[in-house]
């Protein structure tokens, strides 16, 4: 079990000036990320997140958020423009949430819609990440990051489906995000190393089992390390715990959330 997996939130930094040699406009050229919105109030990053990803999706309700939210979220420019600039290229869920006008605003913007209201056993996150991984089956996914904006707070069986959706997909990278803080799967098939960015999250974060009845970790970087330690529900879970160091590193024989919050200040 030497796999070495290294996570880093560069996502949350405004993206680096594209160079002749790197055309990705993000600032880990190693990753290519993809955005979904949920039918949550949007985080106030959301601009930034839609400025790194290549594919853009919205959620079935998730569209109604960018139509009536992204203008706020970009007070100094013009309302109009904005509507029509931040274009999803998809739209995909059940289609319960998503008002007309703005179903037929984006239709007539070039919006792929797919309506997959015969399918009440999935969620429409898990609708929206089954399409990015079938999408150009011969495109490498081992690079492809997939963020989640409105993911969490609001209603709890959404939250925690929208978790089930990082087990479900457990071998993409997928980071759940609200305005606070943010989630992601560490598998248990790797060892992790998570690169602190402090100017933008911490130094709050919690390392939880998830999958399993209980997990034995082993962590550095954190002001309460765990050495060979059971987590469980009913036990012990590490909620609560601070980042000590700029590189976390993380052992476990089960995966694990790992959560970290997000700084006011972005
Ligand atoms: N309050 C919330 N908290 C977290 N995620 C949410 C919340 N509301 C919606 N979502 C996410 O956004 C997606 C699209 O939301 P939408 O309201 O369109 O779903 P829905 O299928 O109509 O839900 P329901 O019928 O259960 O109300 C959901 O699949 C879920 O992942
Ligand atoms: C056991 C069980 N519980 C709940 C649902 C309902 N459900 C789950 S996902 C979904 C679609 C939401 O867009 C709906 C309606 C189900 N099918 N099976």
């Amino acid at each position: 079990m030497d796999l070495l997996m290294s996570h880093s939130s560069s996502f949350l930094l405004p993206p680096s000036i594209p160079s002749d040699n790197n055309n990705n406009n993000n600032n880990n050229p190693s990753l290519t990320y993809a955005l979904v919105l949920l039918n949550q109030r949007l985080p106030r990053f959301t601009p930034l997140l839609w400025n790194h990803a290549q594919l853009c999706l919205c959620a079935d309700g998730g569209a109604n958020r960018i139509y009536d939210e992204m203008p706020h979220l970009l007070p100094h420019e013009d309302p109009v423009d904005v509507r029509n600039r931040y274009k999803p290229d998809v739209i995909k869920g059940d289609m319960d949430s998503i008002r007309t006008e703005v179903k037929d605003f984006y239709e007539n913007l070039g919006t792929k819609i797919l309506d997959e209201s015969h399918d009440q056993d999935t969620t429409d996150l898990h609708k929206c990440i089954a399409f990015i991984r079938d999408f150009k089956p011969n495109l490498d996914k081992s690079n492809l990051c997939i963020l989640v904006a409105g993911a969490l707070g609001g209603r709890f069986d959404h939250e925690i489906g929208n978790i089930n959706v990082l087990c479900l997909f457990s071998n993409i990278r997928i980071v759940l995000l609200s305005d606070d803080c943010l989630i992601q799967l560490l598998p248990r098939t790797h060892h992790h190393e998570i690169h602190i960015l402090s100017s933008v999250e911490g130094p709050h974060c919690g390392l939880v089992p998830i999958g399993t009845a209980s997990a034995k970790a082993t962590t550095t970087g954190l002001q309460w390390d765990l050495d060979d330690t059971e987590m469980k529900f009913g036990g012990l879970i590490s909620t609560s715990n601070i980042v000590r160091e700029e590189k976390i590193m993380v052992r476990s024989d089960s995966d694990l959330l790992w959560t970290i919050s997000i700084k006011k200040s972005i």
